[in-house]
């Protein structure tokens, strides 16, 4: 199966030897054939066939459908000069494919600690380590996203140019890219960062999940300050218990991977992890009854904003607004500040910057994001898929909205299944109607899961009614059939996202898009403002 990935990586890339490189990390050529190294210059390294270019190495690494390996021929054709990979992925390239590889005197270079030397070598091919951007990376269950447009948009008013890497997009200035993972894959990152340097960006906003972290994703950069927002219940399909989950991410929090880091202490993962890691934190607070060095105080909430003083103890302090709703955004907004402020940026310049625009200036895709207009009901399209998450909207809403809270959520298939039924059971709680649909259902069967949803749901004995619509943009109409002026509709899950995964395929789905059509249909907003 052809990929389509199209990432950025840099137009003018300064060419390396590939026996430097050969020397430098160790590796054999392998007995089984391929070309020699001598002579050959590199421009990328990438281990995926659709991201191939002329000059590059292709890294075949075990995947669990396949060995990217055996795609070599397929990599070769599209540009590669040199093959690197483990025994595994020798033994996977397919033997005609091997006789072509030898005949065109294309080097294998083997090491079976292929996706721990990966981060190292991509950073040395597109030498990233050299004259580092201010490095700022994000870590959490939640809102790791949305900090790093915080930052990002915050840097932005400081006259700082920034790129970023989240699982909405990659982005340096108006140039963007679709994210297939929430952290790229070590070859498309310092790729990525090689692109960034080229285009002379200042400080780079990186998203770090877990499974980065694990995965060696990061590996080959050093973040200047780490921040951590959160820890809840996600991901326990890849680690079996919270502490496992809660030891990848505290990796970030180590002298190996970065000089500082903001730590908000709201959760006990937080407190633990200030009290245990191994650089130097700052803490962040948002709940009155925990001590820590920074204090978030809310001073103002509407369905469309937020607003709160940040404040140091020794007495420094801010006013921020944040277009945003939630405390949870002001928590966000809070992190990437102090994370600022650990970066260099006095407190004073990043308020000055903050008053003359009225507040930080930010837009986040699919986050909390309204797509109605200044009538009718309100219409959030969301990216929330945790209990956690559903509890901190659901508790926000429920402060700014006078009317009714109907909530529009499915649940991912093939993954973490032992959250369903808190899902359910949240959004019964803080919802008044409850109207469960299908999101990614995968290779599960979608009625099965919206079953445990609606046990979860069941479960809460809560008042709200609950309702089961299987396509979810019939779902998004029967939604606004129940709402008027002063309710609320919350549709949570597709944030940002342009497709559905359905049976194992990818089908074109735009949530907002839906919902701006549903929106017109019931006339709450101006036919000519909606494209067909
Ligand atoms: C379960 C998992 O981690 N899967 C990842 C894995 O897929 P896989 O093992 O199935 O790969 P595969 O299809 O067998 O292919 C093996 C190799 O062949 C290569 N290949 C394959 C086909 C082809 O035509 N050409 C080609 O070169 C692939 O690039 C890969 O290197 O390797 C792929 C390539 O890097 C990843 O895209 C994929 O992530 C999937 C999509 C995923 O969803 N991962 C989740 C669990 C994840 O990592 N999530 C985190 C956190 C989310 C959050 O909370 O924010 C994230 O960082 O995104
Ligand atoms: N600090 C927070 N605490 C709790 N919930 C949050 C917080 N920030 C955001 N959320 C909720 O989580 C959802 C996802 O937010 P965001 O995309 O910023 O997090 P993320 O960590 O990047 O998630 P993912 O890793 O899945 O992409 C939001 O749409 C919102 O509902």
């Amino acid at each position: 199966m052809a990929e389509s990935v199209l990432s950025l990586r840099p137009q003018h890339p300064r060419s390396r030897s590939l026996e430097a490189l050969r020397e430098t990390f160790s590796l054999s050529s392998s007995d089984a054939g391929g070309g020699t190294v001598s002579g050959i210059e590199i421009k990328g390294i990438t281990m995926a066939t659709g991201e191939v270019g002329h000059g590059d190495i292709f890294v075949g690494l075990a995947g669990k459908r396949v060995h990217g390996a055996s795609y070599a021929a397929a990599a070769i054709d599209a540009g590669a000069v040199a093959i690197i990979t483990d025994d595994a992925g020798v033994e996977a390239i397919a033997a005609p494919d091997l006789e072509t590889i030898a005949e065109r005197g294309i080097p294998i270079l083997v090491t079976d600690r292929v996706r721990e030397v990966l981060g190292e070598l991509a950073a040395w091919v597109y030498r990233t380590a050299e004259e580092a951007p201010l490095t700022l990376g994000v870590t959490g269950t939640n809102g790791k996203t949305s900090v790093v447009y915080l930052l990002s948009a915050v840097l932005e008013q400081l006259g700082v140019k920034s790129g970023l890497s989240s699982t909405a997009e990659r982005r340096i200035g108006a140039t963007a890219t679709v994210s297939h993972l929430t952290t790229p894959e070590a070859t498309e990152l310092h790729a990525l960062l090689a692109r960034m340097k080229e285009d002379e960006v200042r400080a780079v906003a990186i998203e770090v999940s877990a499974q980065a972290l694990t995965q060696h994703r990061v590996d080959g950069i050093f973040f200047d300050v780490v921040g951590f927002a959160n820890l809840s219940h996600d991901h326990l399909d890849d680690y079996e218990t919270y502490d496992a989950y809660f030891a990848a991410k505290a990796q970030l929090f180590t002298h190996e991977r970065a000089a500082r880091g903001v730590v908000t202490v709201d959760t006990p993962w937080g407190v633990k992890l200030a009290a245990q890691a191994k650089i130097p934190v700052t803490t962040l607070a948002t709940d009155p009854r925990i001590a820590a060095d920074w204090r978030v105080t809310i001073t103002g909430e509407t369905p469309r904003s937020t607003s709160f003083t940040l404040s140091s103890s020794s007495g420094a302090n801010v006013s921020v607004s944040v277009p945003l709703l939630g405390q949870f955004m002001a928590a966000n907004a809070a992190l990437a500040i102090v994370m600022l402020v650990e970066g260099g940026f006095p407190l004073a310049d990043i308020a000055a910057a903050l008053e003359r625009d009225g507040g930080i200036t930010v837009y986040i895709p699919g986050r909390a994001e309204i797509v109605s207009g200044s009538t009718g009901p309100i219409f959030y399209v969301d990216y929330a898929h945790t209990p956690d998450a559903f509890a901190s909207i659901l508790a926000s809403l429920r402060r700014v909205i006078t009317g009714k809270i109907v909530m529009v959520f499915g649940a991912d298939g093939d993954r973490d299944k032992t959250k369903r039924e808190d899902m359910g059971k949240i959004a019964a709680l803080g919802a008044d109607v409850v109207v469960i649909t299908d999101f990614h259902p995968r290779t599960e069967d979608p009625a099965t899961i919206r079953a445990q949803l609606l046990t979860g749901a069941r479960s809460a004995g809560a008042a709200s009614d609950l309702y089961e619509v299987a396509d979810p943009t019939q779902a998004v109409r029967f939604a606004l059939t129940l709402v008027g002026e002063g309710d609320a509709v919350l549709y949570a899950g597709p944030g940002h996202e342009d497709y559905r995964e359905v049976a194992g395929q990818h089908v074109a789905y735009d949530a907002r898009d839906d919902v701006r059509h549903a929106l017109r249909d019931a006339g709450w907003v101006d036919a000519k403002t909606v494209n067909d």
